[in-house]
């Protein structure tokens, strides 16, 4: 029998070159990884970490963000219990998708799935989208909101403890489930393809 009071799925998504895979290699392995190539469908990585003396166990799910993948990685929003929908803060083209991404996660994730906007890359100098702006894109989509930096592990842990604390408050409140993520009640809307996504690569 593991050792853990609470097990929490988190998948990530967002476009290609984000950075998401750099997020969960810091997040988990504590490296920046060199040269590190697109991800291929889905990556899975588990982290424990400690919050208020209980052990919370996270399933990190890393998400492709090109397009030909997307049929594979949508079958993973499903069990979420937490969805990081990151951009780069030094491309306007990634933060114009954010809505794209929105999409795809009402018609594919459970309706209770907490999410968090990641504005991601704040160590480069050439920024294109503002701090209040990325803060404005989540209040109004009801999103909590953090920039990090894979590089520097600029909020990277905060980003992952905090979803963890909020997951475990409301499990302690609202008793969702923790050991069985695929028992949650999901968005039984029928299902669609989506075709007018923007991101096309
Ligand atoms: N300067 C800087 N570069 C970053 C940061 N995070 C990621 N990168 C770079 O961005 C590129 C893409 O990073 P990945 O983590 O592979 O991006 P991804 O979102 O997983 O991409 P896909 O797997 O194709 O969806 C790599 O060259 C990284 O070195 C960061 O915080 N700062």
């Amino acid at each position: 029998m593991e050792d853990y009071k609470f097990l929490f799925k988190v998948v990530l998504v967002g476009n290609a070159g984000v950075g998401k895979t750099c997020l969960v290699r810091r997040f988990t392995q504590g490296m920046f990884p060199p040269g590190q190539g697109a991800t291929i469908g889905v990556d899975f990585m588990i982290k424990t970490i400690e919050i208020d003396n209980e052990k919370v166990k996270l399933q990190i799910w890393d998400t492709a963000g090109q397009e030909r993948f997307r049929s594979i990685t949508q079958s993973y929003y499903r069990s979420a219990h937490a969805l990081i929908l990151i951009y780069d803060i030094t491309s306007q083209p990634t933060f114009d998708c954010l809505n794209d991404w929105l999409r795809e996660i009402d018609e594919y994730a459970n309706n209770r799935v907490l999410r968090v906007l990641v504005g991601n890359k704040i160590d480069k100098e050439d920024r294109e989208i503002p701090s209040h702006v990325g803060q404005d894109f989540a209040q109004r989509h009801d999103m909590r909101y953090l920039e990090t930096s894979a590089k520097q592990a600029d909020n990277v842990e905060k980003l992952f403890v905090q979803i963890a604390s909020e997951l475990m408050e409301q499990a302690k409140s609202k008793g969702i489930s923790t050991e069985s993520p695929q028992s949650l009640p999901f968005n039984t809307r029928t299902s669609k393809t989506i075709n007018d996504f923007c991101c096309n690569r």
